[in-house]
């Protein structure tokens, strides 16, 4: 494995000029005027390998897209290191910009007046596309993306979804090994999303190309990143697998477990009228029960899930066992609220 994205140290301060209320604080302004200096991106560092979907996660305002225009080559760093398929961004995006390709889910790079195919064949022309080559390709997206139906058509009378699957095309026209996707699904329906997804998917599975994603939607980062990065105010919160996420910051998974009808109702009640289950291993506690089904919280720790199913096992006779995991959204937004991982730093630096 090799690396396409090293970022080391990197920020990005704005510079804002407010303009003071009033005519008399207009004319101050332009004599005097009042800068504000914007952190956008704070001591950013990644790494990613050839072939990766990662996601880019954090609030609006986070620099998720400061971040991206950085690694594009659009806009310079403040400071810091940065090297994109071999390439500093900045000073070498024309030979940066045949090797990647960039989706700006709320733009487009397409000709609002022109049919979609014209937009592709100035494209072509515009980004030097070698014709045999751009045929290929063509003929590869038009499948995957499902075109024939509105290739046609003016961009202007696309819907959302058919002019994101354009804009894919449009992107993925010079075969680039790294895409940088800014809001993919934004606006949606549930069956374009779901298009995309599955096209993205098979893009990087089949053609290795590594992919770069920004997302306010969960289902995006559960579907398609088996990484994420969460940033927040400009600084890295967290980067890692989804599943350790959930792990180490979604608290207790639940268990539901479905027992034989005359067993539950055999056990014991307790105060707040729950079933006892005797013995219970220490972590683990009845959160709720209904009919044949009782509800056990734990955390890995306490007890690993096939260990519980396997107690259980031995004492009731189970008809079914089910596990509730928490949702990714709420373990990113208990991030945030609380600055888990910032917690965590400041209590391991004053140990
Ligand atoms: N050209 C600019 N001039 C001044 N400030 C800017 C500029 N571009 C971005 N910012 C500021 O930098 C910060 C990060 O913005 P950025 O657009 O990178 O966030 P984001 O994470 O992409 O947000 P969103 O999810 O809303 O797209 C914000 O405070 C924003 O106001």
């Amino acid at each position: 494995m090799s690396l396409i994205i090293e970022v080391e140290g990197l920020n990005k301060v704005f510079r804002v000029t407010r303009r003071r209320p009033g005519i008399v604080g207009g004319l101050r302004s332009l004599v005097n005027p009042e800068v504000r200096e914007v952190s956008a991106v704070r001591d950013l560092s990644l790494a990613v390998e050839r072939g990766e979907m990662i996601g880019l996660v954090g609030p609006n305002g986070a620099g998720k897209s400061t971040s991206i225009k950085m690694m594009t080559g659009i806009l310079m760093p403040t400071s810091g290191t940065l090297r994109v398929a071999g390439f500093v961004p900045l000073h070498q995006r024309r030979d940066l910009a045949a090797r990647i390709g960039v989706v700006f889910g709320q733009r487009t790079q397409l000709w609002w007046d022109l049919p979609l195919i014209d937009s592709l064949r100035l494209l072509q022309h515009l980004y030097r596309v070698p014709t045999d080559r751009y045929q290929d390709n063509l003929q590869r997206l038009r499948t995957m993306l499902e075109l024939d139906e509105f290739l046609d058509t003016p961009v202007r009378q696309l819907s959302l979804g058919q002019r994101m699957r354009g804009d894919l095309a449009a992107a993925l026209l010079h075969d680039p090994e790294l895409l940088y996707l800014d809001e993919p699904t934004i606006g949606l329906d549930v069956v374009a999303k779901a298009r995309i997804r599955e096209f993205l998917l098979t893009l990087n599975a089949e053609r290795g190309t590594t992919i770069l994603l920004t997302t306010h939607d969960m289902d995006d980062v559960e579907m398609l990143c088996p990484r994420i990065v969460i940033i927040d105010h400009g600084r890295k919160l967290y980067d890692g697998t989804v599943t350790d996420i959930r792990e180490r910051f979604g608290g207790d998974r639940q268990l539901v477990a479905v027992l034989d009808p005359a067993e539950m109702a055999a056990l014991n009640l307790d105060e707040a009228g729950l079933p006892t289950v005797e013995n219970l291993p220490a972590g683990v506690r009845v959160m709720q029960a209904e009919g044949p089904r009782i509800w056990l919280s734990f955390t890995s720790e306490a007890m690993p899930a096939h260990e519980l199913v396997a107690w259980l096992g031995t004492r009731y006779r189970l008809r079914d066992v089910t596990f509730q995991e928490p949702e990714i959204e709420d373990v990113i937004r208990r991030i945030y609220e609380e600055g888990l991982l910032l917690q965590e730093e400041e209590a391991t630096l004053s140990v």
